[in-house]
C-alpha cells in the first residue's frame, strides 16, 4: 500500500518527501507537478513569502527517466527564504547568541505554538512553529499530484475549489463535472465556480486586510468514476470516508469534514438524502443522486466523492490578540509573523492532493499495486465485475 512521510521546517533548507508504494511503470509529468506547486503559491490573499519562493520539485531516488521503479519515491523543495534564515536555521551550527535571534516567546493562540512549546518543553517557540507551518503542505501537494496522475491512468479525476471565503458563498448545487469545475475555476484567483461572488470576496479579504484581520472558509473536492467497493463496512478502521476525513483534518486549520451533504443531511428527511438505486441495460447500476456523496458503509459508492473542508481563519492577526511570554509570564499581544490573510485557495489544492493520496492508498491496497499495468488490468477485470453484478 501506498505511504508516505514529509521532514523540514518552514525556513530550514528544503521540504523531504518519501512515498513507498508507487507503482512501477507510471510516468511522471514533472511540468505537472510544478503547475501544481505553482497553483498552491498562487490565490487571492496570500502573504509576501511567496513572492520569496518559487517552488520546483527535485526528484531524488525512485524514478528513472521519469518513470517509476517501484522503489521509494524520493522528493525535495528549496525553501528559497533559507537564504535569509542561514544562521538561525541551520540544522548543524552550534547555538550563539547570533543564530537564536528571532526568538519567539509569545504564543499565538490558534496556532500550534504554546501547547506545542509545553508538550516538547522548548522555551523558544520557533522550534514548534517552523514544523507546524503549513510550508509543509507544499510536500503533500507534490506527493498528491503524483496520485493524481496515477489515477488518472485508472480515469479518476478530481479537482479541488473554493465554496465559500468567510461569509460569501455557501453550498452549491452539487456538480459532478469535474472538467467543468476545473475550466470554471481557472477563470478567478479564488478557484470559485461561481464567478459572480468573485468580486465581493475581494473586497472582503482586502477590507480583511485592512483590519489586521484573517479570514476562513469551505473547500469542496470532488472525484468522478470512482469504482464502487473501495472501503469496507466490516471494521470501523476500514471505512475509507473515515480515512478521507482523517487525511483531511490532518491538513493545518482545517476544523470539520464533511461528505455530501454532510451537516445539512441532519435537517432532511430521509427521503430527501437516500440516493434512489436503478438498474438499467446500458448504465448498469446506478443512482438518482448523489447526496451521500459517493458513500454507502465506508464504501465507494460509484457516484461521484463529495468531500467537504471547513477552514478556520489564520491564526495569526497583525492585530494580535492576547497572551503571555512564555518566558516571563508577562501579559503581552502575540507574536506576529509574517502571515496570509487567507490561505483558502492553496488549501483547496492541499484537500485536492489529501484526497488524491488516500485514494491511491485505498487501490493499492485492494488491487496489486506493483506495476501500474497489473492495477490496471485489476482495476478493470474489477469494474466489469461490477458492472455484471
Ligand atoms: C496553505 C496554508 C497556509 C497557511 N498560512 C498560514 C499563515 O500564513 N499564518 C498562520 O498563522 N497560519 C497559516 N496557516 C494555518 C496554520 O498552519 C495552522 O492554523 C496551524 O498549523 C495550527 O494548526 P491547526 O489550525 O490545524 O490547529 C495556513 C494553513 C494552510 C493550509
Ligand atoms: C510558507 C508557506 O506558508 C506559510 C504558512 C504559515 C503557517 O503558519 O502555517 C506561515 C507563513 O510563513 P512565513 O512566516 O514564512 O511567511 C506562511 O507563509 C507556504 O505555504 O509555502
Amino acid at each position: 500500500m501506498l505511504n508516505y512521510v514529509t521532514a523540514g521546517e518552514s525556513h530550514g533548507p528544503q521540504l523531504t518527501g518519501i512515498i513507498t508504494g508507487v507503482p512501477a511503470g507510471l510516468k511522471l509529468d514533472l511540468d505537472e507537478i510544478n503547475a501544481a506547486l505553482a497553483a498552491r503559491q498562487g490565490g487571492y490573499g496570500r502573504g509576501n513569502r511567496q513572492k520569496i519562493e518559487h517552488d520546483q520539485v527535485q526528484i531524488v531516488g525512485g524514478v528513472r527517466h521519469l518513470i517509476t521503479l517501484g522503489s521509494p519515491v524520493a522528493l525535495v523543495i528549496q525553501n528559497r527564504d533559507h537564504a535569509h534564515w542561514s544562521q538561525i536555521m541551520d540544522p548543524t551550527a552550534p547555538e550563539t547568541p547570533q543564530n537564536t535571534l528571532r526568538k519567539v516567546e509569545r504564543p499565538r493562540p490558534g496556532h500550534a505554538d504554546l501547547v506545542g512549546g509545553m508538550k516538547y518543553r522548548h522555551r523558544d517557540l520557533r522550534n514548534v512553529l517552523e514544523r507546524s507551518s503549513a510550508r509543509e503542505t507544499a510536500m503533500r501537494v507534490a506527493i498528491g499530484n503524483i496520485c493524481k496522475q496515477l489515477l488518472r491512468q485508472l480515469d479518476i479525476d478530481l479537482v479541488g475549489f473554493v465554496t465559500q471565503v468567510g461569509p460569501i458563498g455557501g453550498e452549491q448545487v452539487p456538480t459532478h463535472d469535474v472538467a467543468r469545475v476545473t475550466a470554471a475555476i481557472q477563470q478567478n484567483d479564488l478557484r470559485m465556480v461561481d464567478q459572480e461572488e468573485v468580486t465581493a470576496v475581494h473586497d472582503l479579504i482586502d477590507q480583511t486586510k485592512r483590519d489586521g484581520d484573517t479570514v476562513g472558509g469551505i473547500i469542496r473536492v470532488i472525484v468522478e468514476n470512482v469504482p464502487a467497493g473501495l472501503g469496507s463496512y466490516v471494521n470501523w478502521d476500514t471505512k475509507l470516508d473515515a480515512k478521507l476525513a482523517a487525511a483531511v483534518m490532518g491538513v493545518n486549520a482545517m476544523k470539520g469534514v464533511s461528505i455530501g451533504d454532510g451537516f445539512a443531511a441532519a435537517q432532511s428527511f430521509g427521503s430527501q438524502v437516500m440516493d434512489p438505486i436503478n438498474w438499467d441495460e446500458t448504465e448498469h447500476w446506478s443512482r438518482a443522486s448523489d447526496h451521500l456523496g459517493g458513500f454507502e458503509g465506508g464504501m465507494t459508492n460509484g457516484m461521484p466523492i463529495i468531500v467537504n473542508a471547513a477552514m478556520k481563519p489564520i491564526p495569526t492577526l497583525y492585530k494580535p490578540l492576547q497572551t503571555a511570554d512564555v518566558n516571563t509570564k508577562e501579559a503581552k499581544k502575540a507574536n506576529v509573523e509574517r502571515s496570509d490573510t487567507t490561505a483558502i485557495v492553496p488549501a483547496s489544492l492541499v484537500i485536492e492532493s489529501v484526497v488524491a493520496i488516500e485514494l491511491v492508498k485505498a487501490l493499492t491496497d485492494t488491487f496489486d499495486g506493483s506495476t501500474l499495468g497489473r492495477l490496471q488490468d485489476q482495476v478493470a477485470a474489477y469494474r466489469q465485475e461490477l458492472a455484471d453484478y
